[in-house]
Order: C-alpha cells, then structure tokens, then sequence
C-alpha cells in the first residue's frame, strides 16, 4: 500500500461502464482516500420518488419534492453506503426501474442543486482526501479538484461490461448485449444533453481511454495521477509555507 503525500481532491467523470465506481474505490482504498459515489445519490433520491408517488417525468412534481428526503452517503471505498429518509437504498438503487428514471430525475435543476450541495460539503469534510466520481464533479460539483480524470470507452466495450454485470448479478434479460447498449446510449444522450450540468469532459481533465485496458491497469494508471497531483501539491504548500 502507497501513502499519498498530501490531501488530494480526485474527480473521476464519465459514461455508464467506463469503470468509475470500480477504479474509484480502489484506488481511494489502496490510497487511504474517502471515496463518494455520485450517481448512487441521484439513484437514492430517484429510488425515494418512485416509492413516493412521485410522477419522476413531471419536473415540477419533482423539483417540489427534491428538498424533502434526506440523503446520506457514507464514504468508506470498501463499503459505500446510501440511505434514502433513513432508510438503506444500496440494493434498490440498482434496479431497472431506478435505472430508467434517474436521467430525468437528474435533469432537474433543483435537484443537482440540493445533491451538489451534498457533495461540496462532503469533499470539504474529508480531511485526509476523496475521490469523487459521476457526470459532472470537474466541470460543477469541485471545478478546483487537484486532480480530474474522464474515462471514456467504446459504446461496445461499456455495454459488454455493464451487460456482464447486470447477467451476474440476476441471469435476467437485462444481460441481454443490444438492449444493454441502446438503454446505455440513451442515458448518455439524456445526461449528456440536458441544460443543467450535462455530462462533460472539463477542459483541464486527464482523458483515459479503458476500452483495451484491463480494470487493474486503469487503476495503476490513475493511482500514478494522483500520487503525481499530491505530490505536486505538497510541493506547492511547502513553497506557500516557506
Ligand atoms: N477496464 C475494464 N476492463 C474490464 N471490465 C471493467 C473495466 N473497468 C470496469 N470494468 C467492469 O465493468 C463494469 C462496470 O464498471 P463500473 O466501475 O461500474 O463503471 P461505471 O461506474 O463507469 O458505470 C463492472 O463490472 C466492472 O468490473
Ligand atoms: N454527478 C452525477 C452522477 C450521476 N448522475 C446521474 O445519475 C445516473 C446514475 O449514475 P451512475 O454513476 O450510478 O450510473 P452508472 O453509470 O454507474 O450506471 C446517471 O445516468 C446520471 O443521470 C448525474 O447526473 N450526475
């Protein structure tokens, strides 16, 4: 295990099956980072207005009720949790359903305002450093993050792997390649064209293409970006200090 030299803020943005959550937590937990999965909150708060009676396709309806539940992420990379009024929305989260609705949920101002105000205040209580990964964290959420990476990957290579996991987790028909593929493109057309925040590649990002890499290189490569960018940042504070 590798120390980081100093407390880093890591942003890691991108599609559906790029390899976020996975490189996330590990590199966090290998790095002794706080790790925060974006897209977990947005699925909670989606998962609460579906169980809510919330009509999750009327913005109104649901920018009325965006301010209502409380969402609490816990930042351990090897056991993230999420819970929705109290109540645990890890497994939930993952459903089709979840699945389907949370681009629209996502899309409404109100709600990235009150799920953006989470996160801040999440980065700015993890002392020792986070890694913090969804859509938008290096253009919106932490535009000051000492490191951003954007993971990208083929459409094929990202619906192999998300197909893969969806056969493992259930045997259903949700492991069905082609659907996997076009319900993935669809949610990256929705999340990468909605006004608020959209899905976006920062400028000053680090791009890694993981279509021909194995999870395991995805993850050294992005462990020597943040040991560099901590470094670098130590390096700063002393001349600062001096
Ligand atoms: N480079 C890679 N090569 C092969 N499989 C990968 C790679 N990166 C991630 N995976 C697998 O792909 C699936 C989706 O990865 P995940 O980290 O959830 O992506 P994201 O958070 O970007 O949606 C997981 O089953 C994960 O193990
Ligand atoms: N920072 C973020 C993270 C997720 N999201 C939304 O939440 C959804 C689910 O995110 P996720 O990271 O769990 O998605 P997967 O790619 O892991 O399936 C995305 O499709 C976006 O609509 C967002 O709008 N902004």
């Amino acid at each position: 295990m590798s120390a980081t030299p100093a407390a880093v803020i890591v942003a890691i943005d991108g599609p559906s099956g790029t390899g976020k959550s996975s490189t996330s937590r590990a590199v966090a937990a290998q790095l002794g980072l706080r790790y925060l999965d974006t897209g977990a909150q947005y699925r909670a708060i989606t998962w609460w207005m579906l169980t809510n009676g919330i009509d999750v396709n009327d913005a109104t309806e649901v920018a009325a009720a965006s301010g209502k539940p409380s969402i609490v992420s816990g930042t351990d990379p090897r056991d993230p949790a999420i819970a929705a009024d109290g109540a645990d929305a890890s497994g939930p989260i993952r459903t089709q359903e979840v699945t389907a609705a949370v681009s629209a949920v996502s899309a409404v101002p109100e709600v990235r305002a009150r799920i953006t105000g989470l996160q801040r205040a999440i980065a700015a209580g993890a002392g020792g450093g986070i890694v913090v990964e969804g859509r938008d964290i290096g253009t919106t959420v932490l535009p000051d993050a000492d490191l951003k990476v954007f993971l990208t990957a083929s459409a094929e290579a990202r619906a192999a792997r998300r197909s893969g996991e969806l056969k493992a987790a259930d045997g259903s028909a949700a492991g069905d390649l082609a659907a996997t593929q076009q319900a993935l493109a669809q949610r990256d057309k929705a999340d990468s064209s909605r006004k608020a925040s959209p899905l976006k590649k920062a400028d000053d990002a680090v791009e890694v293409d993981t279509t021909e890499l194995s999870l395991d290189q995805v993850i050294e490569c992005v462990v020597t970006l943040i040991e560099k960018a901590a470094a670098e940042k130590a390096g700063r504070m002393e001349k600062a200090a001096q």
